[in-house]
């Protein structure tokens, strides 16, 4: 089981690496590591278990995250719609998206950075992605808003971004242009 000891924090170089696409069909052992993210992130949003093994929340992670430069990505939230999304994505890619920009009113956090950093994180609010998820189907998601945050969060994990180097260094607080608050 994942916990909190198996999470590289921000001064491991392996989370600024582009991470290796993954050859198809993923192997048992890669397939393997996706389902043990993903339960990570339901162990971590269920008070008990989260308490229990010390667990900080989160509604996705990153293969680098765990020491794996692979292209893989786990993600397990409600949107504020209410809609529910639980996936295990292999090469994950935004192939489309829109001019427009959203930002989380609360800022963001990350699992492997063990302290504050104030400020809005612009990205896309709209965003199209194409990936393979862990049963080898290919998919095609259109994501918005708070869906769109969370996955551009993890695909920049793929390559070496961190979610701080998005943030007005000048004004953290700057609202961007053509852009609106979610949350
Ligand atoms: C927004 C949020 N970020 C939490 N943590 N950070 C993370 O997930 C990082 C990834 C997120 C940071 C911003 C976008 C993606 C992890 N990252 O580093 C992976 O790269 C949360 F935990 C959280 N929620 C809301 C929903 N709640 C349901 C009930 O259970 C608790 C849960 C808490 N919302
Ligand atoms: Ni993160």
């Amino acid at each position: 089981m994942i916990t909190m000891k198996d999470i590289v924090r921000e001064d491991n170089p392996i989370l600024y690496k582009v991470a290796k696409e993954v050859d198809l069909p993923a192997s048992k052992k890669e397939k393997e590591t996706l389902k043990e993210m993903l339960t990570y992130l339901k162990n971590s949003q269920d008070d008990a278990i989260a308490s229990k093994y010390g667990l900080r929340p989160g509604v996705g992670l990153a293969a680098p995250q765990i020491g794996l430069s692979k292209r893989m990505i786990a993600v397990h939230f409600q949107d504020l719609d209410g809609r529910q999304y639980s996936y295990g994505l292999i090469n994950p890619k935004i192939v489309s998206h829109s001019v427009e920009k959203a930002f989380l009113t609360t800022g963001e956090g990350c699992l492997s950075v063990d302290r504050d950093i104030p400020g809005y994180v612009p990205r896309y609010s709209k965003i199209t992605v194409k990936a393979t998820d862990i049963e080898g189907n290919e998919l095609k998601l259109r994501l918005k808003d708070y869906a769109a945050i969370v996955f551009q969060h993890e695909i920049d994990h793929l390559n070496g971004v961190m979610f701080f180097d998005h943030i007005n260094k000048q004004d953290p607080f700057a609202i961007p242009e053509n852009s609106h608050p979610i949350g």
